[in-house]
C-alpha cells in the first residue's frame, strides 16, 4: 500500500479549525469539502486518461481527458458523504456509487446497511472517501466490496487517520493495488477507538447530531 500524507500548510491550517470543539457544523461541512479537493489533487495523480484532438480559436492540438470506464468514487455513508462534493468538483465526471457502514460502539466491528455499487467494477479506478481512519475496519471492508467486484485499483482519500488505521488496511489489503492519502496522520487511538487528536465523531461533527 502506498501511503501519501499531506504535507502543505493550507491543509494544516484548515485541519487546525475542522479538529476545533468550537468550529460549528456548517463551517466544518465547508471545511471538509475544500479540503477534500485539496487532497483529490494528489489522490488522482495516477487518474487514467486518453490523448484526445481538440480545436482551439487559434489551432488543434493534442490534450488529454479522463478515460473510459470512468472512476468510481464511493462515500462511506453517513461521514464519507461530507466529503462528495469536494471530489466531485475535481473529477466531475465520475460516477458514484455509496456504501452506508456503522460502526458499533462497543466491539468498534463495522456494519454494512446499505450497498449502491455497479456489480462489474472490473477495471475500474476506484476512490474511496471516509473522514476517519480509525481501526480500519470500515474502509477495509469498503474495500474488500470493491476489490470482490473486480476494481483494478483503489485510493482511499481520509481526512485523519491512526497508525493502528493504517497498520490493519495495510495488512488487510496486501498484494492489492491501494493507495491512501491522508490529510494528517494523528498520534494513536483511544480506549473508544476515536482518534487522539482527531476531531471527534465526524458524522456527527458533520450533520449537527452531537
Ligand atoms: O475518531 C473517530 C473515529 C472513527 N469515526 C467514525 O468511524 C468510522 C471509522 O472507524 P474504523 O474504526 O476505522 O472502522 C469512520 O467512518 C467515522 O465515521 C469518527 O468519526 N471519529
Ligand atoms: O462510522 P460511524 O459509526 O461513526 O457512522 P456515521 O458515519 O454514520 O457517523
Ligand atoms: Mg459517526
Amino acid at each position: 500500500m502506498r501511503v501519501h500524507v499531506a504535507d502543505h500548510p493550507l491543509i494544516t491550517h484548515k485541519l487546525t479549525v475542522l479538529r476545533d470543539i468550537n468550529t460549528p457544523s456548517p463551517t466544518f461541512r465547508s471545511l471538509a469539502e475544500e479540503l477534500v479537493t485539496l487532497l483529490a489533487y494528489e489522490a488522482t495523480r495516477n487518474v487514467r486518461v486518453e490523448p484526445v484532438t481538440i480545436q482551439t480559436p487559434v489551432a488543434e492540438t493534442t490534450g488529454v481527458a479522463i478515460s473510459d470506464p470512468r472512476p468510481l468514487v464511493v462515500p462511506i455513508l453517513r461521514a464519507g458523504l461530507g466529503m462528495l462534493e469536494g471530489m466531485t468538483k475535481l473529477v466531475p465526471s465520475a460516477e458514484v456509487g455509496f456504501l452506508g457502514m456503522v460502526r458499533n460502539e462497543e466491539t468498534l466491528e463495522p456494519t454494512t446497511y446499505a450497498e449502491r455499487l455497479p456489480d462489474d467494477l472490473s477495471d475500474r479506478q476506484c476512490f474511496v472517501l471516509d473522514p476517519m481512519l480509525a481501526t480500519g475496519g470500515s474502509l477495509s471492508a469498503a474495500i474488500g466490496f470493491l476489490f470482490d467486484r473486480g476494481a483494478q485499483d483503489v485510493t482511499a482519500i481520509c481526512l485523519l487517520g491512526a497508525p493502528e488505521g493504517v497498520a490493519a488496511l495495510e495488512k488487510a489489503t496486501e498484494g492489492r493495488d491501494v493507495t491512501l492519502v491522508l490529510g494528517a496522520l494523528d498520534e494513536r487511538l483511544n480506549e473508544k477507538g476515536y482518534i487522539v487528536p482527531g476531531l471527534g465523531d465526524a458524522g456527527d461533527r458533520l450533520y449537527g447530531t452531537v
